[in-house]
């Protein structure tokens, strides 16, 4: 795990130690794609994901949803992440980078710019036109498929309606901020202040998204929006993995019913079961987090899977 610094590479693991033990995200950077006039054209753009990112997975969900898959080609990293960051090394789901060749991600930011600083992240939307990145954020990559390619035979479905945007845009705020970031501020925190600081909130969204879903199929309307979307990577990763390898374990998803039931529905859905990958995920998070997990072992339960999920999910 590392960053680049003017187009080279830096091995070195996230600074908590400048913000008192807490994990601090960095923006992303690249942003393009999000103009009314954008249209996408099929077979320009190319998608850099993989099976353990929660923030890949909201797009390679979102790329399914809308049939782009012959459209949007991609490549997926290896499970590991080490001293070079992410890799398509050989290695079990690994999907070679046929645009660029990389065998590192960070040589796909260094062929975008040479001088690039940052951090070297999944999702990444490639343009093969122009050769640069897009847009290397994910809540915004799931908001170009959703719509730019509609015109040119995605399948039908609007997953960010303008009549729910308000009630989605609120939705997505709290679960980011305590859930989805939440789980890594628990995680990668190195003071028990800033540990407690992120868990507890995070405990009190999962009760009010419970709450919330009492009577209610979906968490926006009566359909499936990007507010579940969003949701769901942190969700159908939380017992096999945030619960214990970063400490969120005050309860499971399994103790929460209707959270259980929407991940069931999203979990054998038959455009997104094939986006989840948990025994990579697994092997990703415990292995590829020396500081939180020193020996890389990888623990063998929960004996009971979520519903719509199996052992070997
Ligand atoms: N805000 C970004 C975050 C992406 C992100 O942090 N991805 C992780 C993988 S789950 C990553 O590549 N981390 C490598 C690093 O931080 O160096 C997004 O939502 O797309």
């Amino acid at each position: 795990m590392g960053l680049l610094i003017d187009g080279v590479w830096r091995d070195a693991w996230y600074d908590t130690k400048s913000s008192g033990g807490r994990f601090v995200r960095k923006e992303s950077q690249y942003r393009g794609g999000l103009d009314a006039g954008f249209r996408g054209e099929p077979g320009r753009y190319h998608l850099y994901a993989g099976f353990a990112c929660p923030w890949a997975h909201r797009v390679l969900i979102m790329r399914a949803l809308k049939g782009l898959e012959e459209m949007i080609s991609v490549s997926m990293v290896n499970a590991y992440m080490g001293e070079n960051g992410w890799t398509f090394l050989p290695g079990d789901d690994v999907v070679p980078d046929s645009i660029n060749g990389a065998d590192y991600l960070y040589q796909v930011y260094t062929a975008a710019d040479p001088t690039y600083t940052g951090r070297v992240t999944i999702p990444i939307l490639w343009d093969k036109v122009e050769k640069r990145i897009l847009n290397n954020e994910s809540s915004e990559i799931i908001r170009i498929l959703n719509s730019a390619f509609d015109d040119v035979g995605a399948l039908p479905g609007d997953y960010y309606p303008a009549e729910f945007r308000p009630e989605i845009d609120r939705i997505n705020a709290r679960v980011y901020e305590t859930l989805n970031n939440g789980v890594y501020r628990s995680g990668f925190a190195t003071t028990q202040e800033a540990y407690e600081e992120a868990v507890y909130p995070l405990f009190d969204t999962l009760d009010w998204l419970e709450e919330h879903l009492t009577g209610r199929e979906w968490l926006v309307g009566d359909r499936l929006t990007e507010a579940d979307i969003r949701l769901f990577p942190t969700l159908v990763r939380f017992d096999a993995i945030y619960h214990g390898h970063f400490k969120c374990n005050l309860r499971r998803i399994a103790d929460y019913p209707n959270l259980s039931r929407l991940v069931g529905k999203l979990a054998s859905h038959e455009r997104v079961a094939p986006t989840i990958n948990l025994r990579h995920a697994k092997a990703h998070y415990y292995g590829s987090h020396p500081s939180v997990n020193p020996t890389g072992i990888v623990p063998v339960g929960p004996a009971q899977p979520l519903p719509g999920l199996t052992l070997q999910s």
